[in-house]
């Protein structure tokens, strides 16, 4: 078994971000991976009481593939409450974090962003990320004060979980997608297997943030990604502008909502997954991002194949999330080209 002393372990540790006064050359970008190309971007408010959210949303799904979220329900209090805990988890110095390390072929714990592996030069960012309950990693960081944590990530997740199956319910409806061939949804034990995913990101102040990148240029692995973040640091790119950042809403109950590839994919290309990055600033910003995914064993393909009109052609074959998945954590961005059609 690997230990944290090993070569496997380098793309994996963090940096100790505190014992640093400037950026080390290893954690140095191109100013252009960096600097927007164009001043922030607006991109859509939609407020879900609004009757005329699914159309709303449907429509920044095509032309965005990102929108700010409001009137969702969930309550303000544990939108605090999930970054407070993320705080004191990154607050915690780094010998004790390091004792939840994640492993080189897991995916749970504290670490680097999952993309580091893929990227010769280091990210300005630190990472915790949950698949299903937190427990066994909570209880390595805090031998006996775990359960507070605990209880407020299982809540987060169960409450992320509902809303991100409403936001998937419209976009099925406008796909004409029946949502009984979506059997894993209204789950509420999870059986089915949905491999969800809560990440909670850390970008430390950054002594020079023109030279430093928090997170590189991705797409999510997901059908939708809830994102709630107090600060800037967001860009996305689209088409014909380039990078541009996305300033938060200063509503306190505001989240941002990103499509994932699997829903680019099930939409046979109608819907954008937006290539998105993140920089930093002199000054901590956390985030906290959701992931809703099928189960690894469900096969995702347009429409869900069958739901094809005689006239469409499928522009990628079907996959298992799974499959995809891997394909993704090794090839990243080209992953879509070993799909196509
Ligand atoms: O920190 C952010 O604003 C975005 C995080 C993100 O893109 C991710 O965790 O995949
Ligand atoms: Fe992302």
């Amino acid at each position: 078994m690997a230990t944290p002393s090993d070569q496997a372990y380098k793309h994996i540790i963090p940096l100790d971000f505190n014992s640093v006064k400037s950026v080390p050359d290893s954690f140095v970008w191109l100013e252009s991976d960096v600097i927007p190309s164009s001043d922030g971007l607006s991109i859509p408010v939609i407020n879900l009481m609004d009757p005329n959210a699914p159309k709303l949303i449907t429509q920044a799904c095509e032309t965005w593939g990102i929108f700010h979220l409001k009137g969702h329900g969930i309550p303000t209090e544990l939108m605090e409450d999930v970054e407070s805990e993320a705080r004191k988890l990154f607050d915690l110095p780094i010998d004790q974090k390091l004792k939840a390390i994640r492993s080189p072929d897991g995916q749970s714990g504290y670490g680097t962003a999952p993309i580091q592996a893929l990227f010769s030069t280091f990210m300005w960012h630190e990472g915790f990320c949950i698949l299903g309950s937190a427990i066994d990693q909570a209880k390595l960081l805090w031998l006996h004060d775990y359960q507070g944590f605990c209880d407020i990530i299982d809540d987060y997740q169960k409450q992320m979980k509902a809303l991100a199956e409403k936001l998937m319910r419209i976009l099925f409806k406008a796909l004409n997608i029946p949502v009984e061939e979506v059997n894993w949804f209204d789950d509420p034990t999870n059986s089915s297997g949905c491999s969800l995913a809560l990440q909670l990101n850390s970008y430390p102040p950054c002594p020079d943030p023109t030279r430093a990148l928090g997170l590189a240029p991705h797409t999510d692995t997901s059908l939708v990604t809830l994102l709630q973040a107090k600060t800037s640091g967001l860009q996305v790119f689209k088409d014909g502008v380039g990078w541009s950042a996305v300033q938060p809403l200063p509503d306190p109950d505001a989240l941002t909502v990103n499509l994932g590839d699997f829903t680019r994919i099930l939409s046979n290309g109608r819907f954008i997954s937006v290539l998105h990055r993140v920089v930093v600033k002199p000054i901590q910003r956390y985030s906290v991002a959701y992931f809703f995914r099928p189960p690894m064993d469900f096969a995702v393909s347009p429409l869900l194949s069958k739901n094809l009109s005689p006239v469409q052609v499928p522009r990628f074959r079907s996959v298992t999330v799974k499959e995809y998945s891997d394909l993704k954590a090794k090839h990243l961005d080209k992953a879509f080209s070993l799909i196509e059609n």
